[in-house]
Parts: structure tokens; sequence; C-alpha cells
């Protein structure tokens, strides 16, 4: 039921290339965790679903959904994929079908995109149900993850039985349909892909779904592809590449392929290099005069738009005839021209904040700012558009005045004072702010606003902007962590520009770079930095750096690079953090490198290492065993609720025996309850002699270990045999200074006696 040709007119990628379209893999769960592994370079088809039934496609706006889909679509129609008979693609939008005259036959042969006319429709659909293992449905359009939720809520018991009982009456609504097939009531056994921007919580989706995609955006050589591809002429071409080049951040928002489109719209027209757009504001202002151009009858209708707005950006002021009805009529007028209106289709409303100025107090003014003081870390994650909406608010106002005339229709003088004083709002608000009380996601936006507003067009001899980015990086705090916020190539553009200002101002930061999803590039280019005293980023990526500038010969950021890298505490959290540090335990082993350690020497020195309760300890705990003994400088290792078990004890004290000759000297293990029970639960058969043979694995590494100080394995099943042997084998070990064992199988009067022997014996 759908097409076999491309329906964009500009697909970049051949598509036989199993690599098209980046692609990455999420292996846990958590849509915020965005540390990836890159997806196989195997041969076609393009997302691999390998038989996972519940896929979740994250990607924020002008990403590349839909494109992946309609790729996946062309693939599927190319036999690419053949395990499904049919693919069917519903839009979010089709929710706004709210009649009761829909089936689960007419929803996918009739409203399904693409679907042509259907010759057959009864033996099509008697073929769905015979075998819904077959199909693939795939839902896009939808703005926000939390926007499934809704249709997760339980339906009313009448509701399934009746679509159970006959799913061709043409008797339900889009929403019960779509909210059946999410819950499986229709076509149970099919594979679903739900295309969403990451904006927003759904619990419920995603503890169903079993597999998490997301688009990554283009690479540099996929921005060149883009380009090349889209100036056929090779003079134009090559200027446009030229002008990429020269022009850093407008090269980097290419990253999104919404925005790449827009950046070679822009190009196109751009005479010189002087008029290039240098800031997202400038890009969107752009596009949308040469849009304006074009269509100069939509001059007016941006005009009357703007009046619409003039009522608010809306939710927080109070105007008179603002019913309800005349709020949506509003709102058609305004949608119907921001339809025709590229850019408004990704950013619904940057011309809002010209109006800002005149109806709206300071008060609620100040409320549309950006990084507003708040609890930490207690502020909603905001809508990707009203995100963008206030950034280019911010640049706006800081926009050469002239630019915006066609914008607006207020008079000169009148825009120039409204101007003036939002602009000394702004710059009070950013003085008035405790940096330290931001959060990391607010002071990334910091360093996007006060970059929308860094190119302001002097008056008087003032610059406002680089006051504001001068308090920016005086303020910033000096350990500066972005950890689980995903840093895209534009931001740490922003960020490195506050950092490298805040070196010229003589501040120096530490940076945690984890869970970020930062690129290799945007890491050297942030570690390149001489400011930077140290950093933390996945360990994967760091030592791609490495490599890369081992390979370059670039000796001297290599040695900062390798030098300022710090890795305590060391968290494993998924398997792959296992992988990742046998790469850096491999190069550390072997030496390489080791002549740029330099001294600050910060992985060399104490390192903590905490793998608790991971979900995968069986596939995690071999490796680790492996690498323990590489592990030359820990001192603190916790292993809590892994479920090691006797046999993977006496692995683990076969490594520590290894490890023995080391500075090892804290060496904290737990098994924490549900261990207990778990173990208990499988040996009950051998129960106690299972967990004393653990005991025993472990009374006979102890005397080797030179340097323990404290040994915590509380909320094991041992019983008063493996507690003697601890006990017996504490004497032999002067260093010890606690040792906590205490559980429910150790009788009380042996407890009390080995601690009567031993006063470094603890319960707790
Ligand atoms: N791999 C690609 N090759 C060429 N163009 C692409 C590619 N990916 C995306 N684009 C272009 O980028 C623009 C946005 O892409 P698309 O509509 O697929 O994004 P999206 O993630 O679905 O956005 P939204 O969340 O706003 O619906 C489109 O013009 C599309 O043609």
């Amino acid at each position: 039921c759908l097409p076999t040709t491309p329906p964009g007119n500009l697909l970049v990628f051949p598509p036989q290339s199993a690599n098209s379209i980046p692609i990455q893999f999420i292996t846990i769960p958590d849509p915020s965790a965005y540390k990836v592994v890159q997806l196989s370079s195997s041969p076609p088809p393009l997302i691999r679903l390998n038989g996972k039934r519940y896929n979740v496609l994250f990607g924020n706006a002008g990403m590349g959904k839909t494109t992946v889909i309609k790729k996946l679509c062309l693939d599927w129609s190319r036999d690419c994929i053949p395990q499904f008979d049919f693919v069917f693609l519903l839009d979010g939008k089709q929710l706004a079908l709210t009649e009761p005259v829909h089936s689960l036959q007419t929803l996918l042969l009739s409203q399904s995109s693409f679907a042509p006319h259907c010759a057959d429709p009864e033996g099509v659909y008697a073929q769905i149900l015979a075998a819904p293992k077959r199909v693939l449905i795939v839902f896009d359009g939808f703005d926000e993850l939390r926007h499934y939720e809704i249709l997760l809520q339980t339906q009313k018991k009448e509701l399934v039985a009746s679509l159970q009982k006959d799913s061709k009456a043409q008797a339900f609504t889009v929403k019960q349909l779509f909210s059946s097939i999410l819950q499986r009531v229709l076509l149970p056994g099919c594979t679903l892909l739900l295309a969403t921007r990451p904006r927003g919580t759904a619990s419920q989706l995603l503890r169903r779904a079993d597999s998490f995609l997301e688009v990554c955006g283009f690479t540099p050589a996929n921005v060149e592809t883009y380009v090349s591809q889209y100036f056929s002429d090779p003079e134009l071409r090559e200027s446009a590449l030229d002008s990429l080049k020269s022009s850093s951040y407008l090269n980097l928002l290419c990253w999104n392929p919404g925005l790449c489109h827009l950046v070679c719209t822009a190009l196109e027209q751009c005479k010189s290099e002087d008029a290039l757009p240098r800031t997202l504001t400038a890009l969107c202002h752009k596009v949308l005069c040469l849009k304006m151009e074009k269509d100069r009858g939509s001059t007016e209708s941006l005009l009357e738009a703007e009046k619409i707005n003039t009522a608010g950006p809306v939710e927080n002021t109070d105007i008179s005839n603002n019913s309800p009805g005349r709020r949506a009529q509003k709102n058609n007028r305004t949608r119907a021209f921001s339809l025709r209106t590229v850019l408004f289709l990704h950013f619904p409303h940057p011309v809002q904040c010209l109006s800002l100025p005149r109806t709206v107090t300071d008060h609620s003014f100040l409320q549309t700012l950006p990084f507003q003081m708040g609890a930490k870390g207690r502020r909603k994650p905001q809508r990707e558009e009203l995100e963008l909406t206030q950034r280019i608010a911010a640049g706006l106002l800081f926009h050469n005045r002239t630019e915006l005339q066609s914008l607006h229709s207020y008079s000169e003088a009148v825009f120039r004072d409204m101007v003036a004083s939002k602009q000394a709002l702004v710059m009070k608000h950013l003085e008035g702010l405790c940096f330290g009380d931001l959060n990391s996601t607010q002071i990334l936006e910091a360093c996007n606003y006060v970059y929308e507003a860094s190119f302001t067009h002097q008056e008087s001899g003032k610059d406002t902007s680089a006051k504001m980015l001068t308090r920016l990086a005086l303020n910033l705090p000096e350990l500066l962590t972005f950890r689980g916020v995903p840093l895209n190539p534009p931001d740490v553009f922003t960020v490195q520009n506050a950092l490298r200002m805040g070196g010229a101002e003589g501040r120096s930061f530490c940076l945690d770079l984890e869970d970020t999803g930062i690129q290799i590039c945007g890491l050297r280019s942030l570690v390149a930095l001489n400011n930077i005293n140290t950093y933390r980023a996945c360990i994967a990526d760091v030592v791609t750096l490495w490599e890369e500038l081992e390979k370059r010969s670039d000796e001297g950021l290599l040695q900062g690079a390798v030098s300022k890298f710090k890795i305590h505490p060391l968290k494993a959290t998924q398997v792959c953090h296992m992988e990742h540090l046998e790469r850096l335990v491999s190069i550390h082993t072997s030496k390489r490198l080791s002549d740029r350690w330099g001294a600050k020497d910060t992985h060399r020195d104490q390192c903590t290492f905490e793998m608790l309760g991971l979900e995968n300890s069986p596939l995690a705990l071999p490796k680790l065993w492996d690498l323990l003994p590489g592990l030359h400088n820990l001192q603190h290792l916790d292993l809590s609720e892994n479920c090691i078990g006797d046999q993977g004890v006496k692995k683990l004290a076969l490594a520590l025996k290894d490890l023995a000759y080391t500075t090892v000297y804290k060496w904290h293990l737990v098994f924490a309850p549900q261990n207990f029970t778990s173990i208990f639960v499988v040996s009950s058969l051998y129960s106690n002699v299972i967990s004393d043979e653990g005991a025993e694995s472990l009374a006979a590494v102890l005397p080797h270990m030179a340097s323990l100080t404290d040994l915590d394995i509380k909320y094991n099943k041992m019983t008063d045999i493996g507690a003697q042997s601890l006990g017996a084998s504490l004497r032999k070990c002067s260093k010890v200074k606690t040792l906590r064992m205490w559980n429910q199988c150790i009788p009380y009067g042996v407890f009390e006696r080995l601690k009567q022997q031993d006063s470094r014996i603890l319960w707790q």
C-alpha cells in the first residue's frame, strides 16, 4: 500500500546504501540516557527491527523521522524487509477525525497514508487478520511522546468486546482504533514503529517499548553531500560549500536536516559572506524574508497574523474578547498562514516576540524569558517550539532593527523604544541570575540565548551583547556539568563560545559531558580549549578521540586530551560500559599513550568503580573479572545488587588475587536483600552451602589484599561457617579496619562472639 519512489523530492543518499540515514540504536529503555551504539553497517534494511515488536523512533523537529520512515517504506517496497507482507503508515493528524465511522479495515486500507485504491479489500483484510505478525504499523505525526500516553489509557470493556467481535463494523473513531492497535487489542502480534519528538513523558509507552531508535542527524560528510546535491550548478555548489566552511555555526546547524534545507535556501540567495546569517535567528529571519519576497501576498497575511498575535503568546495575557471561539478562529488563521511558510512549520511563533513589547507587561515578558530561576532541576522540560521561540525572541530583540521593519507595523520611534526597554530588561534579568541555582539544561539555554543575541546591531557605541557574554562567562560554574543533557553540534558551539570568553576573563573549568551524545568533533573542540582543567565523557568516545588524534599526529591536543581526562568515579550502568572500559584498560595495560598521561594524570589517581544492580549483570560480570586486574588504581569497588552468586564470587576472588599487589585499599562489596532472596530461591537445594562457599573464596583471598581497609558483605546468605572463615582470615589482615557481614543466617550468638574476638567486625 505504499509508494515505490521516495515521496520527498530530495533524498540525499542512495536508497540502496545501508548507512543512508544515520540511525542510532539505544540499548536501554531510557531516552534520557544518550550513550548509544551505532547501528551495524550491514546490508539493508536500514532499520532492522530485529524481531522487536514495540519500537519507538525519536528525533527532534526536522531531524528526519518522516524521511527515515519513507526510506523504510521504500526498502520494504523493494523487498528488503521480507518479514513484512504489509506496511501501514498511520498519521497522528488523523486523530482530528472524531466521527465514529471507521473500522480497522477502512483505517488500514483507506486512511493509511499513501494507500492507493485497493482492488480487493476483503481479500487483503482477511490476509492481514490471518497473519498479523507479518504486518508493520508505523505511527508518525505525533509531536510529543506524551500524546501516545492518552491512547494507552484503558479502554472500556464493552468497546474492547465490540472491537474484537467485529473490527469491520464502521462504528469506531480513529482514536479508538489507534488505541486498540497500541494496546494490542487489534492485530496482536503486529510490529509497531512509533515516531515522535522526545519531548514530554510517557512512562506507559516507555515500559511497553522493547527497542528505541534515534535519528541522530547529519554528520559533516552528510552535510557536504546534501549541499552538493542541493546545488546542481557546479559554481553555486562550490561557493555554497566555501561559504559553509567559513561560517562554523551555520555549518553546525546543518546537523539538523530540516535546518540544513533552510541553510541551503539562504545560501542560494546570499551574495557575499558578510550577508550570511550567523545565528539561528538570522537564518530564520533570512528565510522568512525570502519566502515573503517570493510570495508578496503573504506580507499582508503576515502582518495580519502578527496583529492577531498582538494578543500575546498567549497563555499569560488577559485580553478581552479572547473567547475560545475567537481564539480558535485566530489560531486557525495564524496556522493557515503558518502552513504556507516553511519556517513556521518548524518554528511556529517567531514573530510573536515582536508583538510582545507593546501588549505584554514587563512582568509577563520576563516570565517568557529563558532560564527562569526556580528550584534546581524542577523546571519541566519545555516544548521544543517554545524553547526555539524564546531563543529566537532573544535573538530578534538584538537583531538589526532596520531589517526587522518588514515584520512589524510599528512606527520606527515606537519600535526603537520598545526594543531598547526590553533589551534592558533582558540584561537586568541576566545580571540578577544566580548561576549556581541553574540546572544543566538552563545553563545550556543561557549559552544558546546569549549566542543568539551576540551579533547586536550596535547603537551609539553600546555593545550590549558583548556585555551579556562576559556576564555569562564570568558566572558559569567552575564545575560545568551537562550530564544527561543532549548536546548537539550547535549547542557545543555556543558552550565553546562562552567557555572561550571565560578563558579571556581568566577562568578555567572542569567539564562533565557524560550522557550528552556529544559528537567526537564537538568533544575535540571543547577539549582543545586551553582553559579546561579536566573533563569527563563517554569512555568509548574519549578513546576514539585519542586514537583519531594519534592518527593525525596532533601531539599537542592528544597530550591535553589524555592528561585532562578524568574517570573517577567510574560507574557502569549498561553492559556496553564494560566494553568501553575494556578499550581504556587495553590502552593502559599496553602502555600506549603512557608518555602523555602527564603531570596531572588524574585517571591514574584513585579510582572508584561502581556497578549497581545492573540488569544484564550476567553479561557484564565475566568482562569485569577480566578487567579488574587492569584497574591498577582501583580504590573502591561497589558491586551491590548484581546477583554475583558463589560462582561469581570465586571468579572475583581470583581477579582480586591478581589485583592484590596493586593499591586497592578499600573494597566495598554489598549483596542487597533482593540478591540474597534470589540466591536463596534459586539455590534452595543447597542454600547455605553456596553462600559459605563464596565466603570461603573471599576468606582465602583476603590476606593477599595488603591494602584492603573495608569489606562489606552484608545481607549475604552465609552461615556461621562462612562467618567464622572470614573472621579467621581477618586476623591475618592488619590493614582492614572494618568487616561488615551481618545477615539473618548467622546465629546471633556466633556473630556476637566473632565481634568480641575482633572489634573490626561490625553489624552494619
Ligand atoms: N536523510 C535525509 N536526506 C535528505 N533530506 C532529509 C533527510 N532527513 C531529513 N531530510 C529533510 O529534512 C526535512 C525534515 O525532515 P522530516 O520531515 O523527515 O523530519 P521529522 O523528524 O519528521 O520532523 P517533524 O518532527 O517536524 O515531523 C525535510 O525537508 C526532509 O526532506
